[in-house]
């Protein structure tokens, strides 16, 4: 038996994805990259058994993805008994649709001579323009009914497995009334084409969304009985029925990671969510932490203004002089803070309830000045034994702010914490609290650096660091903090909490 050890090698090493464009004589490289993870198809270890010096290489055209994968090898492995080399034309057939096996002469001549490139327009309707570093960027938006997008999107999911964590390639061909659901985003760079007859567009990213049933709160009035006809004269299209949005799949490729673009395609998609009367909030499916990240960043800067503007902070003076010495029993929200306004704020943003929760608490934490808070060295022992009387209006701030997170990570983990002993329910929430808390101080500095224009600033605590791939993110990632909570503090999940458990990115009924 050969010593497998000699003819394992790592999968994300031997797998090259490229993005080509036409050459002077043949398809030229535009970019080259290696995937996040490679374990959906070669399994949890991600090694690749039965080759030397093996290269897959998956070509992407730039401009419509046209996609080819090409394996070549030193040396393969000669089958003794059950140990055989890796099938890798039948394992990566699970993943990469078989247009992509064609001869390689032929499909770079597809691509050097490809006709339709010159007056090629990503699908879908052109919905936002910017500039980044001095390049010209577009995103253009379908829903998936239409054919030329799911044509796209059938290319462009070819990166799910490489990148998105528990992502699943959708499902393409669904009934109509369930693609209609679907609306698909692509972000393209603009380049100079490099021939006459090249494209002027290059893939740069995508995200899908989709409308998921948005039950309307019936507030208490009663159902009214109507003497309809059956079935409806006019057809029902579910395209048009109040619902969430839901972001599916988010993929920015390594190339342009950093630059700005996933938070520019967040962002149209939120301006989209605003813009429709239809959609009553925005949610993801599944976030990781470099996309919760990017989303905290993009949603604070879309809600600082109009907090500031409201003048939303907390009230230091939530009781009235007559209250006495009274120990109050309960966190007397609605007097802390404008509760009603907040509820207004959120429906006019469309931010669903946990994530709105998390903006105004770093923005509120932030309204207190920095020597009163934990993270600017605040007495915390004198702030327990005072709690709301202490003499500081900014210390009773900063004691209530407390007071607020805990209730609302309480309510949110009611069920878990009520099993544990008072003393240990108390440690746990105070736990997460703090933990939270550390977390929105790292993402404050980080906006406050950026706000001053500055690249980097002081580093978070060491043990706040985030497990993300630094060699992915070098420079302002590693100062994200990773979330770390005792008891859950997970987004949006009460209204779906059957949604949450399947994992698939893929159409929800
Ligand atoms: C719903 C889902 O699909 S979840 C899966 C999300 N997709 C992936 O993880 C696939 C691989 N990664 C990517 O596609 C991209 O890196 C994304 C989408 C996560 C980020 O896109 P980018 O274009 O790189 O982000 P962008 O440059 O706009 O940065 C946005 C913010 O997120 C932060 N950020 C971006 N990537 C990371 C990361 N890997 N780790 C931590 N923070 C990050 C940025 O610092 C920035 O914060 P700032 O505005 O305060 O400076």
């Amino acid at each position: 038996m050969a010593d497998q050890g000699d003819w394992s090698c790592d999968a994300n090493d031997a797998v090259q994805l490229s993005v080509i464009q036409p050459g002077e004589q043949k398809p030229a490289t535009l970019d080259i990259f290696h995937p996040q993870f490679t374990y959906p198809i070669f399994g949890d270890d991600e090694q690749i058994f039965g080759y030397k010096g093996l290269i897959i290489r998956l070509r992407f055209a730039a401009h419509d993805l046209r996609t080819h994968v090409h394996i070549s090898y030193d040396e393969k492995f000669k089958a003794v008994g059950d140990a055989a080399a890796t099938d890798l034309n039948k394992t990566l057939r699970d993943w990469v649709p078989e247009f992509a096996f064609a001869h390689l002469p032929e499909y770079e001549n597809a691509v050097q001579k490809d006709e339709n490139a010159k007056d090629f327009t990503p699908p879908g309707k052109l919905v936002h323009s910017y500039q980044s570093k001095e390049r010209n960027y577009e995103i253009w938006a379908g829903s998936l009914a239409d054919s030329a997008v799911r044509n796209l999107l059938a290319r462009a999911q070819i990166f799910v497995p490489f990148f998105i964590e528990a992502g699943t390639p959708l499902v393409l061909d669904d009934p109509e009334w369930t693609l209609e659901r679907w609306t698909v985003y692509f972000v393209y760079e603009k380049i100079t084409p490099p021939t006459p007859t090249a494209s002027q567009f290059s893939f740069v990213g995508y995200s899908t969304t989709y409308r998921w049933w948005f039950y309307p709160e019936q507030k208490g009035e009663k159902g009214v009985i109507q003497n309809g006809t059956f079935p409806y004269p006019e057809e029902i299209r579910f395209s048009t029925l109040p619902s969430r949005l839901r972001i599916a799949q988010f993929l920015i490729l390594p190339p342009h990671q950093g630059s700005g673009h996933g938070s520019q395609l967040y962002n149209t998609i939120h301006k989209a969510t605003i813009a429709d009367d239809t959609v009553i909030e925005l949610t993801v499916e599944d976030p990781n932490e470099a996309f919760d990240v990017l989303r905290d960043s993009a949603d604070y800067h879309t809600l600082y203004p109009e907090l500031i503007k409201q003048k939303i902070n907390i009230n230091p003076n939530p009781y009235p002089a007559e209250a006495g010495k009274r120990r109050p029993r309960h966190v007397p929200t609605a007097t802390l803070i404008p509760t009603q306004k907040l509820t207004e704020i959120r429906s006019q943003y469309k931010i669903a309830p946990t994530q709105f929760a998390h903006i105004l608490e770093m923005f509120l934490l932030n309204q207190i000045p920095h020597p009163k808070r934990a993270a600017g060295g605040a007495n915390m022992a004198r702030l327990l034994t005072k709690k709301h009387k202490a003499d500081d209006e900014n210390e009773r701030r900063y004691y209530w702010w407390r007071m607020l997170l805990k209730q609302r990570l309480y309510k949110r983990s009611r069920d878990i914490l009520i099993q544990l002993d008072l003393p240990e329910r108390i440690q746990k929430l105070d736990e997460t609290a703090s933990n939270v808390e550390e977390g929105y101080e790292a993402l404050l500095t980080v906006f406050g650096a950026r706000e001053k224009g500055k690249a980097t600033a002081a580093p978070p605590p060491a043990d706040s660091t985030p497990e993300t791939d630094d060699s992915v993110r070098p420079d302002t990632h590693t100062m994200r903090p990773k979330r770390k909570y005792a008891v859950e503090d997970d987004e949006d999940e009460d209204e779906d909490e059957a949604e949450r458990s399947e994992a698939a990115k893929r159409p929800k009924m």
